[in-house]
């Protein structure tokens, strides 16, 4: 239980630099925060970001990357598209595929570059102190960003408050203000800490499995056709899809977290002399004795790999995710119990708009380069799914071709 194992919050200090919040808080101080932010993502929400999501993918259609016979780079497209979802769906703030953006007069850097520039490079505040950031050219723009970042999120929340007239908006900023403006003593700071965190929990996590997910089925043609087939059987001809019941393209992206879940380990601490009953593979159960103090890490990649809850580990098969006894509790990707993810739903409904929309019209494939002319399915497999090591885990270069169905 969160009261046993609660979260060293040390460990997670690098993510309040915009302010406390509620993943980097424990006990009560988490408990308010959870109790405003949870009803941020309600039922019209998903609405809002299925609607932004069909908007924004087609968008992309008509504007870049996926014009007939076109290539592109699927880590990027896939942090552009989350990082667009979520700033039109979580903070009413719609941004552009086409660069011209520009910056706005009182800033210095477009919110896109500070966003993308923070998310990325933010652990060097962590290495570098405050007084060393304005040293090289790289911790200056880091510097820059967060401070521009910082600025961006004051406006959002200054000029929703100032608002003549109140808009009714759907977004978990909306909600975030509303909520907090009952609670007198939660600050701007906690509002920019939050609205920080909800941008990073919520930005790369998905981006990575979009990714992922791409280069998956690229990878799986025969797993690509049969999502292909139930899309088809589901949408109107020639249609958008219209609503979020697209079963088969949740297993698929249910079955990328569980090979490639963005948070690989999740920490906890004891927080009383206590035990674990541990069983081996052979079945042979043993006491495991936990002092208080001690560091304990729930293990998401060998929990999603285990063979004693996943057949075949080791293969890609979405199907399994359509069994109704699929093992539930050994899937951890979005962890479990009350410190679970928040924005679980935000992801699904945001994935399932993304992949019913590209797959209905697009065949994915792996770029053909030729300089990887004759590697095997193996070495491929092997080549497209790197990855490095992150605040999640993140792919390392799965160039795409997308053909036009
Ligand atoms: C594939 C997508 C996602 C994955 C795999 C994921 C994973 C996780 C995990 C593992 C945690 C627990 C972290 C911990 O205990 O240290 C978490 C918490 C959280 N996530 Fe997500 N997340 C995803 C998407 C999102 C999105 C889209 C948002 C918001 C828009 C979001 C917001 C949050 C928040 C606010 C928490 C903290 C909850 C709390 O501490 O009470 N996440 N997520």
């Amino acid at each position: 239980g969160r009261a046993r194992f609660p979260k060293p919050v040390m460990v997670y200090k690098l993510l309040s630099f915009f302010g406390d919040n509620i993943v980097a808080s424990e006990g009560e101080e988490w408990k308010r925060y959870r109790k405003i932010a949870a009803p941020a993502f309600n039922d019209k929400n998903g609405k809002l970001i299925w609607n932004e999501t069909i908007r924004i993918v087609g968008d992309l259609f008509e504007n870049v990357c996926c014009k007939y016979n076109s290539s592109c780079k699927s880590d990027f497209m896939s942090l552009q598209i989350a990082l667009f979802v979520l700033g039109a769906a979580a903070f009413g703030r719609r941004m552009s595929w086409k660069d011209d953006e520009g910056i706005p007069p009182n800033h210095k850097m477009t919110f896109k570059s500070a966003i993308l520039e923070v998310s990325t490079n933010c652990f060097i505040k962590l290495i570098v102190p405050e007084w060393a950031m304005g040293i090289t050219a790289f911790t200056r723009k880091v510097r820059l960003a967060s401070e521009e970042l910082d600025r961006y999120m004051l406006e959002m929340i200054w000029s929703r408050r100032n608002a003549e007239k109140k808009e009714e908006k759907d977004d978990p900023l909306s909600n975030l203000l509303e909520a907090s403006s009952d609670d007198s003593s939660f600050t701007d700071r906690d509002l920019t800490g939050n609205i920080f965190i909800f941008l990073i929990a919520g930005h790369e996590t998905t981006a990575h499995t979009f990714c992922f997910a791409f280069a998956l089925l690229a990878l799986y043609l025969d797993q690509q056709e049969t999502l292909f087939q139930h899309i088809n059987s589901v949408l109107p001809e020639g249609g958008l899809p219209v609503s979020c019941e697209l079963r088969g393209t949740s297993w698929v992206l249910y079955e990328t977290l569980r090979m490639f879940p963005p948070v690989t380990a999740i920490p906890k601490y004891s927080a009383e002399d206590t035990t674990l009953t541990i069983s081996s593979a052979t079945g042979g159960k043993r006491i495991l004795p936990v002092p208080r103090g001690s560091y304990v890490s729930l293990n998401v990649v060998g929990l999603h790999y285990s063979p004693r809850y996943w057949k075949d580990p080791d293969e890609f098969r979405p199907a399994r995710f359509l069994e109704s006894d699929w093992p539930r509790d050994a899937f951890i990707s979005f962890s479990a119990g009350p410190q679970d993810c928040i924005g679980r739903k935000f992801f699904e409904t945001e994935g399932i708009a993304v992949f019913t929309m590209i797959v209905s019209k697009y065949e994915i494939r792996i770029k053909e380069e030729p300089q990887f002319a004759r590697e095997t399915f193996e070495e491929r497999k092997a080549r497209v799914l790197a990855l490095r090591p992150g605040i999640t885990m993140t792919p390392l270069r799965v160039p795409l071709a997308f053909k036009r169905r």
